[in-house]
């Protein structure tokens, strides 16, 4: 049996619902070997992010040698990067091992406002990782810092993915999570010739910490396993709505996703069709 693995360059988020942690529970999940190289320690919780604490671009590039000299990975995945420096590194690395099913999460602002990415640190993500990503995920207001171009309705979303694909990314998935006064949410994927629609209704919760990362993740876990982005994309969007869905009402703010809801309800769709296999 061949393992498929995974590898997320991101932050760590105490609180266990985004960053780092949500990546490695939503690998498991999907049936992928998680990695990890960690490039900023937070303190996070559903209320905010109480404390920042980067690694030194010595310590990220190291625990990256270590998987690409020994594991091997099938996707690579990176969130929070955090500053020009350690982006600089990354790419590198990502160059060097020549690892091409890369999905960036352009992670700029965590909920509360807290920034997981200095203001200087954008131009080196869309100069030394957009090249080379096949997938990036922006919401609107990353979008918006990506492209300087005002992102609200689809239409600008449409636009945005195109700059995005002139930058040198293969597919943009401009997440519509963001999107106001509507009771659906649509993401949408442009590979440079076509955009695909992922339409569904929006879930009334505030509970949506890490929802950004964890369908990342989903994509990345796909890919790994030698999905097309397309078919990735559709079950990231069918993982991450049973997890906003079956939230777990934890923490006393925006409450973490449900890592575990979409296997529950594979399983429970597979127990049905046996029972009426059997009945
Ligand atoms: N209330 C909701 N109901 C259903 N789906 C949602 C909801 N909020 C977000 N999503 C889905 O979650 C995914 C992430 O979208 P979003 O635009 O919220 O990302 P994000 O802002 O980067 O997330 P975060 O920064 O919280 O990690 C998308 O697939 C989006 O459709
Ligand atoms: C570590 C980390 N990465 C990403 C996000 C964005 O959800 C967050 N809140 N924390």
């Amino acid at each position: 049996m061949t393992i498929a693995r995974a590898l997320t360059i991101a932050g760590s988020d105490s609180g266990g619902g985004a960053g780092i942690q949500a990546d490695l529970k939503t690998f498991q999940e999907l049936h992928v070997f998680g990695m990890s190289a960690i490039t900023a320690v937070t303190a996070q919780n559903t209320v905010g992010v109480q404390g920042i604490y980067p690694l030194s671009v010595e310590a990220v590039l190291q625990q990256i040698d270590s998987i690409g000299l020994d594991l091997g990975t099938d996707a690579v995945k990176t969130g929070m990067l955090f500053s020009p420096e350690i982006i600089y590194g990354v790419a590198a690395k990502i160059r060097e091992y020549a690892w091409t099913n890369l999905v960036v999460d352009p992670v700029m602002i965590a909920k509360g406002g807290s920034k997981l990415l200095q203001d200087e640190a954008v131009a080196a993500m869309k100069n030394e990782l957009f090249p080379q990503a096949l997938v990036v995920t922006p919401n609107m207001p990353e979008a918006e810092v990506l492209t300087g171009m005002t992102v609200r309705t689809l239409d600008d979303r449409k636009e945005a993915a195109k700059r995005l694909v002139d930058l040198g990314v293969k597919h943009v998935v401009m997440k519509g999570g963001h999107e106001e006064g509507t009771s659906q949410i649509v993401d949408l994927l442009y590979d440079g010739s076509a955009f695909v629609e992922f339409p569904s209704h929006k879930v009334l919760t505030r509970h949506t910490h890490g929802t950004g990362c964890t369908f990342a993740a989903s994509i990345t876990a796909e890919v790994a396993k030698g999905s097309s982005v397309i078919d990735a994309v559709a079950i990231a969007k069918n993982f991450i709505h049973a997890a906003i869905e079956d939230s777990l009402e934890l923490g006393a703010g925006h409450g973490p996703t449900n890592h575990w809801a979409y296997r529950q309800r594979l399983n429970a769709s597979a127990e049905s069709r046996k029972k009426g296999r059997l009945e």
